[in-house]
């Protein structure tokens, strides 16, 4: 299987915090990967040296066959490279049709001052509603962002990133801050993404990264201490000691 995305040796300090210490890891289309890791581990700065919004001190970001390292976030994602952010970044007067409407003409580089006539345009109006329904928003389309619960305004913040059609989409925390009654709804919306699309989610709700990922990568201190399927990350003792030492027990009792 050939990559789409690869990071070679991905390096990163804060004065002398190393907070990535170079990280190796490639994606095939479609893959569902989980990135864990206790709190302060570089799991946010590895997402930022692959979405631009950091600048790594040494190593390599490439996609598909071709080096990014060098490109800022903007150019990252017209090539493909779509991220969603810890904490939602929405208008809360703004309906969900219109956020992702607005994306969409973005993306198609349309002049947002004559957006009435884009509005009516059926291609642009088709691919809204296709992305409010993988998301399970078509309910609440129409309504102002402020009045949706907060599980719906993440999942609307993944709308916006399809709506931007990347080939890569980096999750980070989707289910943050969401009550745990809404937390099943996510969960149904991730397994609709479309299938060619490489996704990898940052995530601290294990029962939810073990549904949803094949491949589960552990970062702890900035280094890659552990990759591999869900029931085999979960047995190894130092992922265990690490981070998952508490789930793991509850699991056993329970
Ligand atoms: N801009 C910055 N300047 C200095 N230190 C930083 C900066 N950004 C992050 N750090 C430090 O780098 C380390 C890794 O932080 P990061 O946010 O990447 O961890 P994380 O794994 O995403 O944690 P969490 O699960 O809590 O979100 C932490 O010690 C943090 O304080």
């Amino acid at each position: 299987m050939s990559d789409l995305f690869r990071v070679d040796g991905l390096t990163k300090s804060f004065g002398g915090l190393a907070v990535s210490r170079a990280i190796s890891l490639a994606m095939a289309p479609g893959e569902r990967l989980a990135l864990i890791g206790p709190n302060g581990a570089g799991k946010t700065t590895f997402v930022n040296l692959v979405t631009g919004q950091l600048r790594p001190n040494a190593g390599r970001v490439v996609l598909n066959g071709e080096d990014v390292t060098s490109l800022g976030a903007v150019r990252r994602v017209r090539k493909g490279l779509v991220r969603t952010f810890q904490v939602t970044r929405l208008f809360a007067e703004m309906t969900p049709r219109e956020h992702v409407t607005l994306t969409v003409l973005q993306r198609e580089g349309k002049a947002t001052g004559i957006i009435g006539r884009f509005l009516g345009n059926h291609t642009v109006a088709e691919e809204v509603d296709d992305l409010l329904d993988v998301l399970g928003l078509v309910e609440k389309a129409d309504r102002p962002v402020g009045e949706i619960a907060y599980g719906q305004q993440r999942l609307l913040e993944i709308a916006i990133a399809l709506a931007l059609k990347p080939q890569v989409l980096l999750l980070d925390e989707p289910a943050a801050g969401v009550p745990s009654s809404e937390t099943p709804r996510i969960e149904q919306a991730l397994a609709r993404l479309p299938a060619s699309l490489a996704v990898m989610m940052i995530e601290h709700d294990m029962d939810l990264v073990f549904r949803f990922a094949r491949r589960v990568v552990v970062l702890a201190a900035g280094a890659i201490i552990f990759q591999g399927p869900p029931a085999e990350v979960a047995a190894d003792a130092r992922v265990r000691e690490a981070y998952l030492g508490n789930y793991a027990n509850a699991r056993r009792v329970a």
